[in-house]
């Protein structure tokens, strides 16, 4: 195969991981502000994908629409598709209860229920299914253990979950998240709120997690995508400017832009 058939050939990743989700051509208006323009991408499976940029170049917008949080507001409008294993998640016959199941998030400050850490993450499972008390305990410990929460909290289980610090309860938010068994988990800034030792535990869990999970997460902080993550996503004014592996980002970007904001020289 020649350079040029083999690079027609190449999946738009580039990755040898199929992709979880195919954006096709997404654009986005809150209430006629054109946000995203034009977003193809294809996000790898069971691996971390960081979505980078200057403030307000679309990143959380992009992230919201994978999970479609952008539908509970009114006039806010998605165009193009996006396909979660071959089934366009914009389409409004792709039900939002499924989409919940499938596709979980976790936000920038953890805001966990005011009610126990156990029901924390119970909580969500009940709206989805009936489980015998038994079976409940089993999935609660089951996510505070893959949030690597669990040796933390495993004796205080029926405390309030606002006692607990704020890496505690971010991760409880991710066990919370972990607890429906999503297969895609999306990270919106989640260690902005934290200090450098919690920040490095999530850092943590995230590498764990991405056996598991196919993840994304938007992150300012451009050490944290070098660091967790596989691709990197380099947006900038609600364009898509270059999307490669983490280490070829950081080290030989193709475009200018991408290269002046790593290097700091605006952003
Ligand atoms: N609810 C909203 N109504 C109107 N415009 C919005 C709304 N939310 C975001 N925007 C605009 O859409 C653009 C993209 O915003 P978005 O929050 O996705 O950017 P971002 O890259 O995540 O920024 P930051 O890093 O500051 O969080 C910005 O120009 C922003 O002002």
């Amino acid at each position: 195969m020649n350079d040029l058939a083999a690079a027609t050939a190449a999946p738009l990743t580039g990755a040898a991981a199929p992709a979880k989700i195919k954006v096709r051509d997404v654009h986005f208006y809150y209430h006629g502000y054109h946000a995203l323009k034009g977003i193809n991408m294809d996000i790898p499976e069971k691996q971390v994908t960081a979505i980078i940029g200057p403030s307000g170049c679309g990143k959380s917008t992009l992230l919201r629409i994978f999970n479609r949080i952008y539908a509970i507001y009114p006039k806010l409008e998605a165009k193009g598709s996006i396909e979660l294993d071959g089934e366009n998640i914009l389409d409004p016959s792709y039900s939002m209860n499924r989409l919940r199941t499938k596709v979980g998030m976790v936000f920038q400050k953890p805001v966990p229920f005011p009610m126990t850490i156990f029901e924390n993450v119970a909580y969500g499972i009940r709206h989805h299914e009936r489980l015998s008390r038994a079976d409940m305990d089993i999935r609660v410990e089951q996510a505070l253990r893959s949030a690597a929460l669990w040796d933390e909290v495993k004796d205080k289980l029926k405390q309030s979950a606002l006692g607990l610090s704020g890496g505690q309860q971010q991760r409880l938010c991710i066990a919370r998240g972990i607890a429906l068994r999503p297969e895609v988990l999306l990270l919106d800034e989640p260690t902005s709120a934290l200090d450098p030792i919690a920040t490095g535990r999530i850092e943590q869990l995230v590498e764990e997690l991405k056996h598991e999970y196919t993840i994304v997460i938007v992150t300012h902080n451009m050490q944290q995508a070098a660091r967790c993550s596989d691709r990197t996503a380099f947006m900038y004014l609600g364009e898509l400017i270059e999307f490669d592996n983490t280490e070829k980002i950081f080290t030989k970007p193709g475009k200018k832009q991408t290269e002046d904001y790593i290097t700091g020289r605006f952003g």
